[in-house]
């Protein structure tokens, strides 16, 4: 693990335009040790300072949004230790071995090297990955150990971390259970700025969508080991994901065991909040980078289902503050360093 206690480490923001990469440059804007010295858009927009496109930025971040293009690599390899990604899946594929060749360190939000299994990831998003990666650690940051000496890191999915933070400590009573049931109902900014007509405001209400096809499955059940049923809805709301996971035990669980099992799991992790039999709100935890979990044992006549409901947002816990979350670990910091008592962007 890195341990430079006092040294600024410069990084950049690749898609500092798009939502979760606004967020997390609003982060590491603040953070203490990370400086940002690089705000890149594609290579479509002209430069402008970030808070053009978010005035709510007007007057507290005075970075500069850059285009990017690929000539600037070496110079930009140069200046910077760290390369945090909110690109595309693809765009992110094609340029995270360039930065990785230049030595430097890559944080990954796209789903690009997500998925250990090759098929399973060409399935599931349609592209290859260049080859020579390797395996890419996974980083759900409470279910995470790092070594320090890893250049690229891929940071977990919006759904994938509310389902698998919810579901894992229950598989961890090693009972016979059912296939996992997911149920999550995400806000619009999950789909991105970018406009397009099924997430303009008056089209969308409440609707399940990608049954049976959506890329986050096979993600989630890489993470938990089993049979998992992923079913994700889109809401008329800004941010957030609330997720309802479902798991079928034997009579023999009692709800002792299973309050063991989420204290047990989570007692270390600070940034998670267990509710135990409440049920989380979305807006316990927008604009903050929590996951909170509420659990209920249900009985009924021959079985019991454990009920799991985990909050979080999909720009925070979601994607931004997980990243960073991460790199915080990585070199050497408390996991919540600079995600405190920080203000959301959108
Ligand atoms: N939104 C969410 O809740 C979550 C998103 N993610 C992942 O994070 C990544 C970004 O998502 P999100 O913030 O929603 O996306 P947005 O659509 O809001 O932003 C995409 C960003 O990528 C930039 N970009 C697009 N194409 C290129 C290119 N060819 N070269 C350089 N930059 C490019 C865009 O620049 P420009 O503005 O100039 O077009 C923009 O800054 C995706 O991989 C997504 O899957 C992960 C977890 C949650
Ligand atoms: C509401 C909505 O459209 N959500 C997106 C998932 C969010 C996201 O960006 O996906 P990653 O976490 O894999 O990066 C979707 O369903 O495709």
């Amino acid at each position: 693990m890195h341990q430079e206690k006092s040294i600024e480490i410069p990084c950049a923001v690749w898609g500092a335009s798009g939502y979760s990469g606004v967020e997390l440059s609003w982060l590491l804007h603040q953070h203490p040790r990370f400086k940002l010295t690089h705000c890149f858009s594609s290579g479509a927009r002209e430069a402008v300072p970030l808070a053009n496109l978010y005035p709510q930025l007007q007057g507290r971040c005075e970075v500069l949004l850059e285009p990017w293009h690929a000539h600037l690599l070496d110079d930009v390899a140069k200046q910077v230790r760290v390369c945090f990604l909110a690109l595309p899946h693809e765009v992110s594929a094609q340029l995270a071995p360039q930065l990785i060749a230049r030595g430097l360190v890559v944080f990954d939000l796209s789903g690009a090297f997500r998925l250990t299994d090759v098929a399973e990831h060409e399935r599931a998003y349609g592209f290859v990955r260049p080859p020579g990666i390797g395996e890419t650690p996974y980083a759900l940051a409470e279910y995470l150990t790092l070594s320090g000496s890893e250049s690229l890191i891929a940071v977990p999915g919006c759904y994938p971390t509310a389902a698998t933070l919810a579901a894992k400590p229950v598989l961890e009573l090693k009972t016979p259970h059912s296939a996992v049931m997911v149920n999550a109902v995400s806000g619009t900014s999950g789909a991105g700025r970018a406009a397009s007509l099924k997430t303009s405001f008056c089209e969308v209400s409440l609707q399940a969508y990608g049954v049976g096809s959506h890329r986050h499955q096979p993600e989630i059940a890489q993470n938990l080991g089993c049979d998992v049923v992923f079913v994700p809805h889109l809401g008329a709301f800004k941010r957030g994901i609330l997720a309802t996971v479902y798991v079928q035990v034997g009579t023999d669980v009692t709800a002792a065991m299973v309050d063991e099992a989420f204290d047990f799991a989570y007692m270390d992790s600070p940034l998670v909040r267990l509710c135990w039999q409440q049920t989380p709100a979305l807006q316990q935890v927008v604009g903050t980078p929590y996951c909170d979990i509420g659990w209920q044992l249900v009985r009924s006549a021959n079985s019991q289902t454990i009920v799991i409901t985990a909050a979080i947002d999909n720009l925070l816990k979601g994607a931004a503050s997980q990243a960073l979350q991460v790199a915080n670990r990585y070199f050497g910091m408390p996991d919540s360093t600079g995600l405190l008592n920080r203000s959301a962007v959108l």
